[in-house]
């Protein structure tokens, strides 16, 4: 008999938890879940249909769509319009937001979502774990106006919730609105998610780092420092080194077991790969929840003001203890700070 409450339970038992709690949000991460469960079906089934490979198209960032990105997109962007409980989206495979409107093209919903539908693309055709990412907002413009860009460009400290799936050896869905940080494990037999994971908490400490070191050469020196100290042969060092290519995968191992990924700026990526609005806020938001920490290598990714959709910033996130001292090296250079 299974012990644990499921993810449905969980959110009426801490709906009153919620901020501005009407149900609204509770709704809205219950159709997070149900795309979530719509994914995970055709992700553990890819190589069989033709999901593999890439789609034809680029997006705005340049990118080759794979045929997961835009079915992963397709299929959250479809879950929550057709609920009703958003204003408006905006997607790593869309290029400006989507509104979403009623039969008379207002809208009274008052949240809307950011989303990187499929995290981890490079990894899809080889079978290597892969993810979703989200971030949900309370928008600032009034309920039943058009929603406007202002919506989508908030702090990361003003998120109502955000989280991610994982679908990996097991499917898990891990969120945060503010209390903490939760775990759920979907149980593939009877499509349930079950709370496999409460309270999640970040290691002060861990010997795990998680970065693409064939970029060495293109980084920061404060980075470059950073590393030779992780390598050194001193106390619980040198490290282990362990990079998935999936942020979601080696952010949710780091969490478990302790470390830090870093994905800084280089020659190649001037200010760095990952996208502020639907990768470096919510994993951030998660991370402080957790008792862990995320920066930009000098500010706390949470305090950063957007300025664009799909703004990149350096990204320096995991062990409180293991960030601090990474930023103490790139304190070293206040000029990388300006990237
Ligand atoms: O191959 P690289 O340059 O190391 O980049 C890997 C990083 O890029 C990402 O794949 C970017 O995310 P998307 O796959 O959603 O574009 C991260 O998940 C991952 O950490
Ligand atoms: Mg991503
Ligand atoms: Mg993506």
């Amino acid at each position: 008999m299974q012990q644990h409450s499921t993810l449905g339970e969980f959110i009426i038992e801490n709906q009153k938890q919620f901020k501005y709690s009407s149900g609204e949000l509770s709704r809205l991460i219950n159709s997070i879940r149900l795309a979530a469960k719509v994914v995970n079906h055709e992700v553990n089934k890819a190589g069989l249909v033709d999901i593999l490979g890439t789609a034809g198209d680029t997006n705005i960032q340049g990118e080759d769509q794979q045929k997961l990105d835009v079915y992963a997109n397709t299929i959250f962007m479809e879950t929550l319009t057709n609920r009703q409980i958003v204003c408006g989206i905006a997607s790593e495979e869309e290029d400006d937001f989507v509104t979403i409107s009623g039969n008379d093209q207002t809208n009274n919903n008052k949240y809307v979502v950011l989303i990187d539908p499929l995290d981890g693309s490079s990894n899809i055709d080889v079978n290597v774990s892969v993810g979703t990412i989200f971030s949900i907002y309370r928008r600032i413009t009034n309920p039943g106006t058009p929603v406007e860009l202002k919506d989508f460009l908030q702090e990361g400290n003003k998120q109502v919730a955000a989280g991610y799936i994982v679908y990996g050896t097991s499917t898990m869905l891990v969120f945060t609105t503010g209390h903490g940080v939760n775990g759920f494990t979907l149980n593939p037999a009877i499509g349930t998610f079950y709370l496999s994971h409460p309270d999640m908490t970040f290691p002060k400490d861990g010997t795990i780092y998680s970065i693409n070191e064939g970029n060495y050469v293109h980084f920061p020196q404060g980075v470059k420092d950073y590393l030779k100290y992780c390598q050194m042969e001193e106390g619980d060092r040198p490290y282990t080194s362990r990079y998935i290519g999936s942020l979601v995968s080696d952010f949710h191992r780091n969490m478990i077991k302790g470390g830090i990924y870093i994905y800084p700026t280089s020659s190649k990526a001037p200010k760095g790969k990952l996208r502020l609005l639907y990768e470096c806020n919510p994993i951030a938001f998660l991370a402080e929840q957790a008792g862990g920490k995320a920066s930009d290598g000098y500010r706390r990714i949470l305090d950063i003001k957007p300025t664009e959709l799909h703004q990149r910033v350096p990204f320096f996130c995991g062990s409180i203890n293991m960030v601090d001292v990474a930023e103490n090296f790139m304190k070293n250079y206040p000029d990388d700070a300006n990237y």
